[in-house]
C-alpha cells in the first residue's frame, strides 16, 4: 500500500502541472473489483489452465475437449493473423475484433484476451478495455513493455516506469467498472537485469496489485526457485505462462498451484500444434502429391463436420430455408 500511496503522492504534486486537477486525483484511486467469472473458476478448481485459441476454431475445439477457460494468445494472433512475430505489430482492434470470434465460437467458457500493452497510454487502455468487454472477453492481460513491445521469452525488450503502468492498470480498473472482465497485470521486468530483475519484477507484481489489478503475471522466470520467489513475495492471484521452448521450465497445474499459482496459461501450445501438423502433412503431400497414405494424421470429414456443428445447420435449413410457396414453414 506504501508504494502505491508514495505513487499517488508523486503524481498529486503541485510540481507536477499534469495532475493538478482534483478529480484526475480522484481517478487514481483504484476502483472497487468485482467477483468475475474467473474468480469463480479459480475458487472453484484452485488453479485453472487455459490453452492459447487464435481463432474461432481453435477457441472451438478448447471449449470442446473439456477446458473451462481459453486464452487469446497476441503472439499466437500475430502469427495466425498476419504471418509475423510477436513484435508489436498486432493493434488492439485487430484483438478485439477476433475475440468477438473466439468467444462466440466457445461461448460455455471464459476467455481472457491479451491486450498486450493497452495500445498506448492510460486513455488507449480504456478504450481497448472496453473493446475486449464489448467483443465478450472475460478478461485481459495488460504489461509494461515500452511500445512496440516483443514477445516476453524474446531479448531486447524495454520497460515503462512501474507508476506508468501502475496507472494505466488504474486506468482499466476504472473502465471495467461493474463488468465480469478479470484483469492481468503482467510485468517484463525479469529480464531487465541477471541480477535484480526479479525483486524488480515482484515489487511491479505488487505495485499493479494495489493500483488494482486481479492477478499478477511476473513473466519469464528462469526456474523452480524462482517461480517459488514469485510464489511467496507476490499478493493476489498469480499466472504463470507456460511456453514451449521458453525460459520457464514446464510444469503442471498442480506442481504450479503447490508453488503458489491459480492461472496456467499455455498461449502457443494449439498454434504450435497445428504448425505442426500442417508441415509435416504438407511436406508428404509435395513429395508423394496425394494425401490417400497420411489419412489417419488428418480430421476425417465427418469428425469435422461435427467439430462446427454441421448437423444443426441442417436442421435449421428444413426449419427456415425449405419454403417452396411461403407456406411450408416447419415451427
Ligand atoms: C503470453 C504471451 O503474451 C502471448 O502473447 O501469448 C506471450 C507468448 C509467449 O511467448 O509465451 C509472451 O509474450 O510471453
Ligand atoms: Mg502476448
Amino acid at each position: 500500500m506504501a508504494a502505491m500511496m508514495s505513487m499517488q503522492v508523486a503524481l498529486q504534486s503541485p510540481t507536477n502541472p499534469t495532475f493538478r486537477r482534483r478529480d484526475r486525483n480522484a481517478a487514481l484511486r483504484p476502483a472497487a473489483k468485482m467477483s468475475t467469472r474467473i474468480h469463480r473458476l479459480i475458487e472453484e478448481q484452485g488453479v485453472v489452465l487455459m490453452p492459447g485459441c487464435y481463432d474461432a476454431l481453435s477457441a472451438a475445439i478448447v471449449q470442446k475437449s473439456g477446458f473451462s477457460a481459453g486464452f487469446i494468445s497476441g503472439y499466437a494472433l500475430s502469427a495466425s493473423l498476419l504471418g509475423k512475430p510477436d513484435f508489436g505489430l498486432l493493434t488492439p482492434p485487430e484483438m478485439a475484433e477476433t475475440a468477438r470470434f473466439v468467444c462466440a465460437a466457445a461461448p460455455l467458457i471464459p476467455i481472457i484476451a491479451d491486450a498486450d500493452t493497452g495500445g498506448g497510454n492510460a486513455l488507449n487502455v480504456q478504450r481497448t478495455v472496453q473493446d475486449l468487454i464489448a467483443a465478450g472477453a472475460a478478461g485481459c492481460f495488460l504489461e509494461d513493455q515500452a511500445w512496440p513491445k516483443k514477445c516476453g521469452h524474446m531479448h531486447g525488450k524495454q520497460i515503462i516506469p512501474a507508476e506508468e503502468h501502475a496507472a494505466k492498470i488504474a486506468a482499466a480498473r476504472h473502465a471495467i467498472g461493474n463488468s465480469d472482465f478479470f484483469l492481468v497485470a503482467r510485468t517484463d521486468a525479469r529480464a531487465t537485469s541477471a541480477k535484480t530483475g526479479l525483486s524488480d519484477a515482484i515489487s511491479r507484481a505488487n505495485l499493479y496489485m494495489e493500483a488494482g489489478a486481479d492477478a499478477c503475471f511476473v513473466e519469464a522466470p528462469r526456474d523452480d526457485d524462482e517461480l517459488k520467489e514469485i510464489g511467496k513475495q507476490t499478493r493476489g492471484y498469480r499466472v504463470c505462462n507456460m511456453l514451449e521452448g521458453g525460459v520457464t521450465p514446464l510444469h503442471t497445474p498442480q506442481e504450479l498451484k503447490a508453488m503458489g499459482f491459480h492461472l496456467v496459461v499455455h498461449p502457443l501450445t494449439t498454434l504450435y500444434a497445428s504448425a505442426r501438423a500442417m508441415i509435416d502433412v504438407l511436406k508428404e503431400l509435395k513429395e508423394k502429391g496425394s494425401t490417400r497414405d497420411q489419412l489417419d494424421k488428418l480430421a476425417t470429414f465427418e469428425e469435422f463436420n461435427q467439430l462446427i456443428g454441421l448437423e444443426s445447420w441442417f436442421e435449421l435449413e428444413a426449419r427456415y430455408c425449405n419454403m417452396k410457396s411461403g407456406v411450408n414453414v416447419v415451427l
